[in-house]
């Protein structure tokens, strides 16, 4: 019989893109029957404006779509998608091969509509050589931002690094921090129990919690910022300009792998304790796109099994830091190995486990996040050198995003 050929889009880089390259490999030498290709769009952000044209035009569309968490919205109102879990039955798929904290994040009125793959948490990076030498305990991470503040400190006073700590503008770490708070970014639950309508983040003072820590640590003297490009302050970091970082856990096999010094995780530090407060699910998902060709779906759909099985998510996991989200992924002996001599690969998954499961840690299910985390990026800097108070930030993102909420919905309509 003639050969599948099917067209997956994503958007990763750099090693997680060597290794998703492997994966496809290895799936299309499993069997003779289907053939990805595998085509990288560039960023996130790149490859939903990709989609989205592709849909506009109903042409071009690929088979398999990677497609980032806050997509999600979108991507589920687009009318373009067949939910995974349309595919459960007749495939006999067993649904709790993934975990539910995991596959809920992409569960919309009641179905699956994508399969988690890449899934990440932001955590807390940090340089053990230069704890070391500022005479911190390279054993004993910050958890708190007062922690950091401190340790900072020590870091650039003892001369061990010039910059204790940075973080990259990044409207994810904005999300993240209100989840840690214990709060929600929208209304309706974070559009959980119906769509958003507006933010929350004005209204139940997280916003400016999170605003005030960030200008706080800025004018420390201790922080320096390399800009909104994620790679800028992951560079410094690497170089061992930076004692600390916040990043995500995507980058932590090109971290260890890039830096001539001993790397620490920690679970993202909190502005406060809060016990609603934890962290979201990040990362990505893979969508199944209407291309009408039923052949085509059923073989997509084949490739999306193959990636949640155990052995393939272990291999993801170890190659680059995003976590498994088949948990039998943890009990292959290949992963029991490496996780003794690798312990930082599971700060995330063990963080994700010691957060509450609740509506703040859901994580805010909205179709304009991608506008939303630019208008945060055009903001942040001018909060920055003081050109905007924090409170005015606030409420410039709020009514920003309650703009494009209200457009949106209407859109949809
Ligand atoms: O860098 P990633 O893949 O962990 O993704 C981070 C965010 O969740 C993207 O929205």
């Amino acid at each position: 019989a003639e050969k599948t050929t099917l067209t997956f889009w994503h958007a990763m880089g750099g090693t997680n893109g060597e290794v998703l390259q492997q994966i496809v490999d290895d799936f299309n030498a499993s069997q003779d029957e289907i053939e990805v290709k595998a085509e990288y769009q560039g960023t996130y952000d790149d490859t939903i404006t990709k989609l989205k044209a592709a849909m506009q035009s109903d042409s071009g569309l690929p088979d398999v779509c990677q497609m980032y968490d806050v997509g999600t919205k979108f991507m589920s109102d687009s009318g373009a998608v067949i939910p995974v879990e349309d595919k459960f039955e007749s495939t006999g798929y067993d649904k709790s091969s993934v975990m539910e904290v995991i596959s809920s994040y992409y569960t919309v009125n009641g179905k699956q509509y994508a399969m988690p793959f890449n899934v990440s948490t932001p955590m807390l990076y940090y340089n053990k050589d230069v704890f070391e030498a500022a005479g911190l305990d390279p054993e004993t991470p910050p958890t708190t931002y007062d922690e950091v503040l401190e340790d900072a400190k020590k870091i650039v006073e003892s001369g061990a690094a010039p910059v204790g700590y940075s973080q990259a503008i990044y409207g994810w770490f904005f999300e993240q921090q209100l989840a840690g708070l214990g709060v929600t970014y929208g209304n309706n639950d974070n559009g959980r129990k119906e769509a958003v309508t507006a933010v929350d983040f004005d209204s139940n003072g997280g916003g400016l919690k999170v605003f005030d820590m960030w200008k706080k640590l800025y004018d420390s003297g201790y922080f320096e910022d390399y800009g909104t490009t994620t790679a800028d302050t992951q560079t410094a970091f690497f170089s061992g300009q930076v004692g600390m970082i916040i990043e995500s856990t995507a980058i932590l096999k090109n971290a260890v792998d890039s830096s001539p010094f001993e790397v620490g995780t920690g679970y993202l530090p909190r502005i406060e304790q809060n016990d609603e407060g934890g962290v979201i699910i990040g990362g990505g998902s893979l969508w199944l796109t209407d291309t009408g060709n039923e052949a085509n779906e059923d073989a997509a759909w084949k490739f999306i099994e193959y990636i949640t099985t155990p052995d393939v998510q272990a291999k993801w996991s170890m190659g680059t830091g995003y976590f498994a989200i088949n948990e039998k992924a943890y009990e292959t002996e290949d992963m029991k190995a490496y996780l003794k001599e690798n312990p930082n690969f599971e700060t995330a998954i063990n963080q994700l486990k010691d957060s509450p499961v609740n509506c703040n840690t859901a994580g805010v299910l909205s179709g304009v996040q991608t506008e939303a985390r630019l208008t945060f990026n055009e903001i942040m800097p001018q909060v920055y050198d003081g050109k905007l108070t924090t409170q005015d930030a606030v409420d410039q993102l709020a009514a920003s995003v309650n703009k494009a909420i209200e457009n949106y919905n209407e859109s949809i309509k």
